[in-house]
């Protein structure tokens, strides 16, 4: 089953105290951030405080994300060393341009590997785009390397190269959160939205949370433990579509049974994509706890 990732906190690599509490907000992936939220003269001590955590901090069943300096910087190499060693599951690329920023990370990355003694490929990566020569290059970043789990934007150094702002209607965003949608997609890997920054303005939050829902993102990058509720309540299906997703499961068991792959639920085709929305539904159901893992509803 595909791992379920709504909510990706970032967590500034130089804050011991952020650092420590990190897991106990129910994120799904936990990013501790080397790059902008760190100022230069606390790069060296936030790398040293995010692989001490990570080596010793149990953060439960959160998939553990480190987001480095670029290798256009002289933190990069030391970053990716420090963070293979540490045994991190994801590095996040920033700022990814080309298919060949992600090429290199990967070579470096797979020198630490061979390095420190740990199997090839461990590692996993994500790219993270946030330029209009990132968004024109998605579809080629999301192939450039098995390693990556997905790809994300980073709007706010977006909207800068853009010479725009955020704007509440989104309409900024829809070209690059389309092509790195259909990149993900098109490589098979998983897309994330940005950050919303105004984080205590919750309708405005959910105004965005819900666009990107409906676009078909796996999930958020968030800044704050008080957005990780709102997202997870958006992305939890109603009771009705959980119905609906057990019926679909139901018929098409029904259906094998028969020989078939293909039958008729209340006048509607159910077929292979259909279930595969409803398997999806039933896994967003169970991540919610409004489904036990036999997918039997607490409510019933
Ligand atoms: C453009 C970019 O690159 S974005 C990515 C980089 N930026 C970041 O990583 C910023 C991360 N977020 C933060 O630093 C903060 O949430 C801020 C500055 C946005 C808001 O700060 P505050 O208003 O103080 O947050 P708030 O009052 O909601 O904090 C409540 C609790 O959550 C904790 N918390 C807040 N944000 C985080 C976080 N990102 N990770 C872990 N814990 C956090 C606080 O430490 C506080 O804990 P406490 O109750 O034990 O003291
Ligand atoms: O990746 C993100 O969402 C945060 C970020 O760096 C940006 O918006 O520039
Ligand atoms: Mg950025």
């Amino acid at each position: 089953m595909e791992r379920l990732r709504r909510t990706m906190m970032f967590v500034p690599g130089n804050n011991p105290a952020m650092i420590k509490d990190a897991g106990i907000y129910g994120a799904d992936s936990i990013m501790f951030d080397l790059e902008d939220s760190v100022s230069l003269t606390e790069k060296d001590t936030a790398r040293m405080l995010v692989f001490e955590a990570l080596q010793n901090v149990d953060y439960g069943n959160s998939e553990l994300v480190v987001r480095i300096n670029g290798l256009d910087t002289e933190m990069g190499k030391a970053d990716i060393y420090a963070m293979v060693k540490a045994g991190v599951e994801v590095i996040r690329l920033p700022k990814t341009e080309t298919p060949d920023d992600v090429v290199e990370t990967e070579k470096v990355i797979a020198e630490a590997e061979k390095f420190f003694g740990i199997e090839n490929g461990r590692t996993h990566m994500m790219a993270a785009i946030e330029s209009a020569e990132g968004v024109l290059n998605a579809p080629a970043i999301a192939k450039a390397s098995d390693r990556l789990i997905g790809i994300a934007l980073g709007a706010e150094d977006y909207v800068t190269n853009m010479k725009t702002h955020r704007y509440p209607d989104g309409a900024e965003l829809s070209f690059a959160r389309n092509m790195i949608l259909h990149g993900a997609r098109a490589a098979g890997i998983a897309a994330f939205d940005t950050v919303y920054s105004d984080v205590d303005n919750t309708e405005g939050f959910n105004h965005e949370v819900e666009i990107i829902h409906e676009l078909g993102f796996d999930g958020k990058s968030v800044i704050n433990p008080r957005q990780i509720p709102l997202v997870n309540a958006i992305y939890a299906p109603s009771e009705k579509e959980i119905r609906n997703a057990k019926d679909v499961l139901n018929a098409i068991e029904e259906a094998h049974k028969k020989g078939s792959g293909v039958i008729s639920l209340r006048g509607k085709m159910v077929d292979k994509p259909v279930v595969a929305r409803a398997e999806r539904t039933m896994a967003l159901a169970k991540a919610s706890h409004l489904v036990d893992e036999e997918g039997n509803s607490y409510a019933e």
